[in-house]
């Protein structure tokens, strides 16, 4: 159990997150959804200790997170993977060693530095990416995929964190919508397949009514909403984002980028295929 309790974060006099409090048992898929500048990124980054609380608590498995220091610390990023939506690979390394960098928070430092890895944690690697059908590139340097694909690695590469929750702030956002089913997919099959708690953000409303069973609303740094999918009607979403941007928020095609910017749409409409199974998330190492 992830517990979230009275959590706030101010940055100067804004507030990010205003007083948060909920709690989410093993196992769930959980989608936040809101509109830029909602406090969804600050929630996770809190979650995983990225940034500190201000005020509040955050408790996994009765141990509070929010406090550790040290090396318990450390243990808690390594077993709370986080996924990116830049994708935070190291571009000129092979995607391979890419995965595999998943697993420095369980090797000592000296085979760190060396860059040693064992045959167990290669195969390991290779399993992951197979789990995520992207073996074949196993060998090609990261920075020469294409951005479904580099999701895809460094999903791989928090996997072999064999992280106990995956945090994933807009893992889509950057992605067109066939790659963005994909990665969608991949997260909710290792959710059920592993039974890994997964919490990621994300802009569209449709996207986590698809693939989410309960949906966080956020506004201005509050939790507005907190419910199914079944839930979500109409009138709950022009609470969470407004009756000025609904039409974004049920749009598959509207970025997070875009709805910061421009508000220029990505080009594709296609409706891709729900993908195949796949998996997870990582920590930062580029
Ligand atoms: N490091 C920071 N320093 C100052 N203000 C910050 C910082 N990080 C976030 N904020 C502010 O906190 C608020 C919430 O930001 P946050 O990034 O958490 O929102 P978000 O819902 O994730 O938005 P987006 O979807 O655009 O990423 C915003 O007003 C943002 O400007």
């Amino acid at each position: 159990m992830l517990e979230l309790k009275n959590v706030t974060r101010r940055f100067g006099p804004n507030t990010a997150v205003d007083n948060v409090d909920f709690a989410i048992p093993e196992g769930q898929m959980v989608g936040v959804i809101g509109a830029s500048g909602a406090g969804k990124s600050t929630l996770l980054r809190m979650i995983n200790r990225l940034i500190d609380t201000s005020e509040g608590e955050i408790n996994f498995g009765g141990v509070r997170t929010s406090a550790l220091k040290g090396q318990q610390l450390r243990n808690w990023q390594r077993d709370c993977a986080m996924i990116f939506q830049q994708f935070n690979l190291v571009p000129r390394i092979d995607v391979l060693t890419n995965v595999m960098l998943g697993r420095l928070n369980h090797r000592s430092t000296v085979a760190s530095l060396l860059n040693i890895f064992s045959d167990e944690e290669r195969a390991m690697a290779i399993a992951a990416l197979e789990r995520l059908g992207i073996e074949k590139v196993a060998l090609q340097r990261a920075g020469t995929l294409s951005g479904g694909q580099q999701q895809r690695v460094a999903i791989a590469r928090a996997l072999m964190q064999q992280p106990k929750v995956i945090l994933a702030d807009e893992p889509i956002a950057s992605l067109d919508p066939r790659n963005a089913q994909i990665v969608m997919q991949s997260l909710k099959d290792i959710n059920q397949s592993d039974g890994i708690t997964v919490i990621t953000n994300l802009h569209t409303l449709d996207t986590a009514r698809s693939f989410c069973e309960r949906i966080i609303g956020m506004q201005a740094g509050r939790v507005v909403f907190d419910g199914g999918p079944d839930d979500l009607t109409e009138d709950a979403a022009r609470k969470i984002y407004g009756a000025d941007n609904l039409e974004d928020a049920f749009s598959e095609a509207v970025t997070s980028t875009s709805l910061n910017g421009s508000r220029s749409k990505s080009s594709g409409s296609e409706r891709p295929p729900v993908a195949r199974p796949a998996a997870e998330q990582n920590p930062v190492y580029a």
